[in-house]
């Protein structure tokens, strides 16, 4: 079989430009770092809140982008660029480039078609999704809509409860998801201030619970259904997924029972991604939840060097929080990332227009990339290094 040829995203660009000679411009904004203001637009208040909020004072949100800001790219001239190849192999995944959807809760919440939508945008590009535990939809319903040849991960708020967290992971093995995320910096909601000020947490609803309250094995611990009694139902799920009493050494129950690749995401010291390594994982996210957990975390950029350094010869080194334009990635892959996941941007994208939306966003950024890996001098992804960096001058 001949290998499938690497997919040329810039071809965005050209099509919108083309599209204009109709009259037909872009649906919305194609600078992915103005999307927040126009979704403020879009969304109600308590929607918006959640999605763009952050913990505390925002800090660790605000050094998040002002990490990328301070590193700057060295272009290289004449070398031959013009034809780009993206792809990329994570954790055993093929992807056309080194971009994935990170896990999104409730996504209902910014659209109705919520995860559906998404699966579908993500499946016409053929890039990967990691769906979220506190999917508006169950994995079944998101596995369909993605398709049988689309690439998915799955990302595990670990239940306390054995039987389950087995019981999930089992389906969403059967349901093709391939590769387990399991998040571990939120195993309680940080302190977040525009959530409060609104008393706003969707899942307090039922809302964003699809998974657990159409699980055969959480079904059996209530007395009567999630559909009798949603209060019930909510008050057993919460505490069971924001486990208590987790430590390294009980990730070997999850080694032990899922077979394919697992990563830890939510690392940020190096010494807790060498743990990781020797508990077997398989690869690490740096990432600070995009500012949503510790307000006052270091910028997750400004750890991605140490954990590289650290663990990168051993285990696959991803990266999220912050990524916003084709260049932070490549900032991002420059500092020791294979990918990275971006979240917020495309929860705008679906909030402006469903399926079409995320698809905007995600073409938009994989165009940006691709154009700004050539115009930097570069093919591939691979060929980046911290070379291709320099600080900007204080
Ligand atoms: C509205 C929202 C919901 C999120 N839900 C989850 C989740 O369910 N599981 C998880 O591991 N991370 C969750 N995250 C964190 C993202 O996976 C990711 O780490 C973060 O959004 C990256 O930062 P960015 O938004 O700056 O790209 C959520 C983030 C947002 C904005
Ligand atoms: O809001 C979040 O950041 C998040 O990770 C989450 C946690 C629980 C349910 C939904 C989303």
């Amino acid at each position: 079989m001949s290998e499938p040829s690497p997919v040329n995203f810039g071809n965005y660009q050209n099509d919108i430009y083309l599209n204009g000679l109709d009259g037909h411009l872009p649906p919305f904004t194609t600078d992915l770092t103005a999307l927040g203001a126009s979704a403020r637009e879009r969304l109600d208040p308590g929607a918006f809140g959640y999605v763009a909020g952050a913990a505390g004072s925002g800090a660790t949100h605000r050094a998040n982008r002002e990490a990328f800001e301070r590193h700057r790219l060295v272009p290289r001239m004449l070398r031959d660029a013009t034809a780009r190849d993206l792809r990329t192999r994570v954790l055993g995944t093929d992807m056309p480039a080194p971009v994935l959807l990170a896990p999104v809760g409730v996504q209902s919440i910014v659209h109705p078609d919520g995860e559906l939508a998404t699966a579908r945008a993500a499946a016409s590009l053929g890039v990967p999704m990691v769906l979220s535990t506190a999917s508006s939809y169950t994995v079944e319903q998101v596995a369909e809509a993605n398709g049988p040849d689309a690439p998915r991960w799955f990302q595990l708020y670990w239940p306390n409860d054995d039987d389950v967290c087995l019981s999930i992971l089992d389906r969403a093995r059967r349901a093709g998801f391939t590769t387990l995320v399991v998040t571990l910096d939120t195993w309680t909601l940080a302190w977040r201030p525009q959530d409060l000020d609104q008393s706003y947490l969707p899942f307090i609803r039922g809302v964003g619970t699809a998974i657990p309250f159409s699980d055969p094995a959480f079904r059996a611990g209530l007395a009567q259904p999630p559909e009798e009694d949603l209060i019930a139902a909510v008050l057993r799920w919460v505490p069971m997924f924001t486990g208590t009493d987790r430590s390294w050494e009980r990730l070997s129950f999850l080694r032990e029972h899922w077979d394919g690749p697992i990563a830890v995401k939510g690392v940020q010291h190096p010494d807790d991604a060498r743990r990781a390594v020797d508990a077997g994982m398989d690869g690490v996210i740096v990432s600070n939840h995009g500012g949503r957990q510790v307000d006052g975390a270091a910028a997750s950029l400004d750890m991605l060097p140490e954990v590289a350094e650290a663990v990168g010869d051993r285990t696959e080194v991803l990266f999220d929080s912050g990524v916003r334009t084709g260049s932070d990635v490549l900032k991002a892959l420059a500092l020791g990332a294979r990918a990275v996941l971006v979240g917020r941007p495309y929860a705008y994208g679906l909030a402006h227009g469903g399926e079409e939306g995320v698809r905007h966003v995600l073409r938009s950024l994989l165009a940006d990339l691709d154009l700004t890996l050539g115009l930097s001098g570069h093919r591939t992804p691979g060929e980046l290094s911290p070379d291709s960096l320099r600080h900007r001058p204080s």
